[in-house]
């Protein structure tokens, strides 16, 4: 059916409508159909949306991103027809009834994700089918060879190329804020792209966003690692690896990180940016990605195949993750942490001695330190003010303001101290329950919310002592976190009771 176009400035990929014009060409809200700009000969797959009164009959509401694909201008003449659905939904029905992706299998539901065909619902449906069923080693390999084929390659000319990827799952984990200026300190190179959150409440990229822009280009990454050594930039902006933030996108609300999408996720960054040599950091704990050591080991094993197959030397690192890293979950706080640590505070341990010993995995692995010298050059570059030095040049290079100090930033306006009900040891701290308060209060997308966690796991309290301070932008948020921290009471100090059920009540 030939319709005029309409151009609708709405983020969303797809079409709109008029209800009688979808009923002619027999399609409904939510079908796909095939958009042809007739005079450019330039086609598109696109959702339908339908309406009986926004755009007029024999009209067809093109949404901006189609457009961009389209080139239609305002009245241009569009074919419009049923389209088939994508084969790439009957491979994730293949995932969903528990077979095996092929390869090309997965080349083309990463080529439909990364082109928008798969809608929203049909991309949950595959993280979900993929989450449930698991995919093996092969399976993996495919993903990432697809999701680093499908965008952009950095090519740097001098080698080697360091690279480090925590899995996340641990609250407070601002440790790459640390790492990156101390490696890139040590005169190599650590061109550094990470996601934001995924199951936490501020991922790298959304801390780094506090102090600097994080969205570039695949160029643009490569040209300033090689100004100053390092970046840190969102890996969603940059066209690496493109398909990983569909993914994780859909991932964010249900809080989970499919264990094949995850090896891939970070594999796959690694692998666009040429890195030869990378860390993987692994937190292992009760309410983290990896509850034991021996999955822990497990995985660092897939990551070591993983990283064989596509060519990179990994090493990994089980991390403690029973308990926060430092003190401070959420964007604005975690930044201040690290900041204060670079700038010469010498606590918190948890924090700097992680980092420490992460860089020092990297610096040994490239050579730069001989064996076992590793955290003490790491911890030089640190004491110097060197890695100070080098971060204020990678914020100055993504266009932030070098100025910044840990003092400068402030956190949400609105606090509340939780306090201990009684004297004790503090004896559970429920990394999940943290993460969750922190969202409610608007983290990671309120970089001022978050937490400060006064007393972790094992500190001796007294009565009205402060656990933890919640912080919000905004005083709803507030109300929000203190009622999710009423529910879930993240904090246990021992001999509490947690409920008195009196007698003749049901639980
Ligand atoms: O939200 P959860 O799942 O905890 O973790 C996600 C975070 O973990 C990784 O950190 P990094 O880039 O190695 O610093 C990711 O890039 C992301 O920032
Ligand atoms: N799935 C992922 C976990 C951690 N980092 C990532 O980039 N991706």
């Amino acid at each position: 059916m030939k319709l005029s176009a309409k151009l609708i400035d709405i983020a969303n990929r797809g079409v709109l409508l008029h209800s009688a014009d979808a009923r002619s060409i027999r399609v409904r809200d939510g079908d796909r159909v095939q958009v042809t700009n007739v005079g450019a000969g330039k086609t598109a797959q696109a959702h339908v949306d339908t309406t009986g009164s926004l755009i007029p009959e024999g009209t067809l509401g093109v949404y901006r991103p189609l457009n961009a694909g389209l080139a239609l201008a305002e009245g241009d003449s569009v074919e419009v027809r049923g389209a088939d659905r994508p084969a790439s939904l009957a491979y994730i029905k293949k995932k969903m009834d528990g077979e095996r992706f092929t390869k090309d299998e997965t080349f083309s539901i990463v080529k439909d994700i990364v082109d928008d065909t798969l809608s929203p619902g049909e991309v949950t449906a595959y993280v979900a089918a993929s989450y449930i069923h698991g995919l093996d080693m092969d399976e993996v390999e495919y993903l990432t060879r697809a999701m680093v084929e499908t965008g952009d390659q950095l090519r740097f000319s001098t080698r080697p190329i360091v690279d480090k990827h925590s899995i996340g799952g641990v609250p407070g984990n601002k440790i790459s804020l640390l790492i990156v200026p101390i490696i890139a300190a040590s005169g190599l190179k650590i061109p550094k792209t990470s996601s934001r959150a995924i199951t936490g409440a501020g991922g790298t990229a959304d801390l780094m966003e506090v102090v600097a822009p994080v969205a570039f280009s695949a160029d643009e990454v490569q040209t300033m690692t090689e100004k100053v050594g390092g970046v840190i930039v969102w890996g969603g902006a940059t066209n690496i690896a493109p398909a990983d933030d569909r993914i994780i996108t859909h991932e964010y609300p249900l809080k989970i990180d499919a264990r094949g999408q995850m090896l891939a996720s970070v594999m796959a960054k690694k692998l666009a940016v040429g890195a030869d040599l990378v860390v993987i950091d692994i937190p292992v704990g009760k309410y983290t990605k990896i509850a034991d050591i021996q999955e822990g080991r497990k995985m660092a094993r897939e990551f070591m195949e993983l990283g064989d197959r596509l060519n990179m030397r990994v090493e990994c690192a089980l991390s403690y993750g029973e308990s926060l890293v430092g003190h401070t979950i959420g964007p604005v706080l975690e930044v201040q942490e690290a900041l204060a640590v670079l700038e010469g505070k010498t606590e918190p341990n948890s924090l700097i001695q992680k980092s420490l010993s992460l860089a020092g995995i990297a610096l040994e692995m490239s050579g730069k330190a001989a064996p076992g010298q590793g955290f003490s050059m790491a911890e030089d570059l640190l004491k110097s003010g060197k890695a100070l030095d080098k971060f204020k040049q990678i914020i100055e290079i993504q266009g932030g303001d070098a100025g910044v100090t840990s003092e400068s930033l402030t956190a949400g306006e609105h606090q509340f101290v939780v306090r201990a009900p009684q004297d004790g040891y503090v004896i559970e701290l429920n990394n999940r329950s943290l993460i969750t308060i922190a969202r409610a209060a608007g983290s990671p997308l309120d970089h001022g919310a978050g937490i400060v966690v006064h007393a972790k796991k094992g500190s001796r309290v007294e009565k009205g002592d402060p656990i933890l301070t919640l912080y919000a932008d905004r005083a709803w948020r507030l109300q929000s976190a203190i009622e999710v921290a009423r529910t879930l009471m993240p904090v246990v100090v021992e001999g509490m009771i947690l409920e008195h059920i009196p007698s003749g009540r049901w639980i």
